[in-house]
């Protein structure tokens, strides 16, 4: 718009100058403002009328037949990704792995399917491709140039800096801040129950999933304990909570300004009361995070090498970062790794307080298989290690008996979580733009396009998944005892799809999670702990189920349960 806007002004400004009796009342301003509103309805009646019906690139991509020059296809003026609009156009309309659709004002978005077309958009071709912009604008707000917004070679070279401290050794030496932290938060909640005289609690389980989740993201991130399981108050915390809000209506109309004339970017720098919010919060993260990576550096010179696991200390022992790049990836570790992981669990309880019979199969798992608990000693993250430093050797046996690598004792556990993670993916769709013109699964693609891939599309896929696809059904990913069908025996990694690009939870190729190790032994850990010792359903059983979907998806109610001890 703005590179319109200036033509229609340079014109303007020709006009008055050599063809007055063209201009109106040879008055530059008039002149300009009439050829601004003239350019921005020539710009409107191609963008939304003339390139969608005849002139694009994508007309062979099929799109569903009713659309408005107003709302595009959706019907709304969202502009997030409309997922189950989406799902049901591709069961109706006939496509080969591609759909186009068209949002508000008719702007174009192609819908990656087929796993050959997704291979290309994820792995062959990914850095043909990019973040759009809004999501670019809005994550680094948060994140900085960390590794989720960083692109090209900036984001290889982050990268591969940062592998070795994702990798499955050092994730393992994490797993006893995870226990801990699961015992704590199920110690918290035992607590309500015993005050209680009817023997069980109510609990909104998003609260305790999203503290106990930011414990460990700070403790395993970065070594810094928020405590906010014990502590809900913590000012950290609450300085980052405040930074995420849903938008009014006002602020949706400002943003649609800034998105459509100015450039997204515009967005956070207008003087308003929510942006210094922001902007307070993140000079006070950031600075905190400054002043404890200066303790560390200070640490790391004189401590055993091996006391210092999480992942900003592996980083820092191995890659070659600044000062303010290391913030950023803590920055980028928090805002990953907190509420996806909070998600999932909350999807966990959900799904196991419908299905009681599920709880029961894994409670009856856990409790042949896993080794004692020791509740009362390790309820604070203090009580891990001796005086030496050493994790205590009396957990050892404890803090092996969950394993991403090694699962054959708890086969049902793993194939819960997996399904869990299929059926119910934390972050619902991702989107890119390309930077270049390319080509997904044979169709050209050009540059500026954007594009969509859906994991709570594809990971329900019957073509991929079978006729069951729609059905939570931990069963696909088990292997069973040919002697006794009843029996698993194993855990399986395909879940019996067709594809490899059939589950999208993580995505895949180079700018796939990081952090899905780190992400899928929590979430074991977590569910293990709360079914073992607690019994649980919704409080309304009733109720119908309410998605809250912005960049993650979670259960609108924060999944509120009746919970009472186990044994
Ligand atoms: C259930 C939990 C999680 C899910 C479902 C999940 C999902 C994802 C997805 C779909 C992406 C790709 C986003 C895109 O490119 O558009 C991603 C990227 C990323 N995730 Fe996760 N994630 C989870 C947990 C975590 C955790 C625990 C961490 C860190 C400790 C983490 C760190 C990251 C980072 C740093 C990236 C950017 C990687 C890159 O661009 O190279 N995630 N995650």
């Amino acid at each position: 718009m703005v590179s319109w806007s200036l033509v229609a002004v340079v014109a303007a400004i020709f006009t008055v100058k050599f063809a007055p009796e063209y201009s109106l009342y040879s008055s530059y301003l008039l002149t300009s403002t009439t050829f601004i509103l003239i350019s921005w309805i020539a710009k409107f009646v191609y963008a939304a009328i003339l390139y969608p019906a005849y002139l694009t690139p994508l007309r062979q991509i099929p799109t569903p037949s009713k659309r408005s020059w107003m709302y595009g296809n959706t019907e709304s003026f969202d502009l997030r990704f409309p997922v189950d609009l989406v799902r049901e156009w591709t069961k109706s309309i006939p496509n080969p792995g591609l759909l186009r659709y068209y949002v508000i004002g008719n702007w174009e978005r192609v819908v990656v399917l087929s796993p050959k077309a997704i291979a290309d958009l994820l792995v062959n071709k990914s850095y043909d491709f990019v973040r759009p912009e809004i999501a670019r604008v809005q994550l680094s707000k948060v994140t900085g140039e960390g590794l989720l917004v960083a692109e090209g070679d900036a984001h290889k070279a982050q990268r591969k800096s940062l592998m070795p401290s994702f990798s499955y050794r050092h994730i393992k030496e994490l797993y006893p801040v995870f226990w801990t932290k699961a015992i704590q938060m199920t110690n918290e909640i035992e607590k309500g129950i015993k005050t209680n005289k009817s023997g069980e609690d109510i609990i909104k389980t998003s609260g305790w999933a999203s503290r106990a989740m930011l414990d460990i993201i700070g403790l395993a991130g970065f070594d810094y304990d928020f405590n906010t399981v014990a502590n809900p108050d913590n000012e950290l915390a609450r300085r980052y909570e405040s930074m995420f809000f849903t938008p009014t209506g006002w602020q949706r109309v400002i943003a649609f300004v800034c998105l459509f004339i100015i450039g997204f970017k515009w967005y956070f720098r207008i003087p308003s009361r929510q942006n210094s919010i922001m902007d307070d919060a993140m000079s006070f993260i950031r600075g905190t995070a400054h002043e404890h990576l200066t303790k560390k550096k200070k640490q790391l010179q004189t401590d055993r090498k091996d006391a210092h696991v999480d992942i900003l200390s592996v980083a820092m022992r191995n890659g070659d970062f600044t000062d303010e790049n290391l913030v950023n990836q803590m920055m980028t570790f928090l805002g990953a790794g907190h509420e996806t992981t909070s998600s999932a669990f909350q999807w966990a309880v959900y799904v196991l307080s419908k299905h009681p019979e599920i709880q029961t199969r894994l409670r009856e798992e856990l409790q042949a298989s896993l080794p004692r608990i020791p509740f009362d000693e390790l309820n604070d993250i203090k009580g891990l290690k001796d005086n030496q430093g050493n994790i205590k050797d009396t957990f050892s046996e404890l803090f092996t008996s969950i394993d991403g690598n090694n699962n054959t004792n708890i086969p049902y556990l793993w194939a819960f979580t997996n399904e869990v993670l299929r059926f119910y993916p934390s972050a619902p769709f991702t989107s890119r733009e390309a930077i270049r013109n390319t080509t997904l699964g044979g169709q050209f693609i050009p540059k500026g396009t954007h594009i969509l891939v859906a994991p709570d599309i594809t990971n329900k896929d019957t073509e991929l998944w079978g006729p069951d696809a729609e059905t939570f059904k931990p069963e696909r990913w088990l292997n069973f005892d040919p002697a006794s069908s009843n029996k698993p025996v194993s855990y399986n990694n395909s879940g019996g799809a067709s594809s490899n690009y059939a589950m999208l939870t993580f995505i895949h190729g180079p700018r796939s999670c990081i952090g899905q190790g780190f992400a899928r032994a929590e979430l074991a850990i977590f569910v293990a702990v709360f079914v073992y010792r607690f019994r649980f359903e919704l409080e309304d059983p009733g109720r119908k189920l309410e998605v809250r979907r912005m960049i993650t998806q979670a259960p609108a109610d924060g999944v509120v349960i009746r919970v009472r001890m186990a044994n």
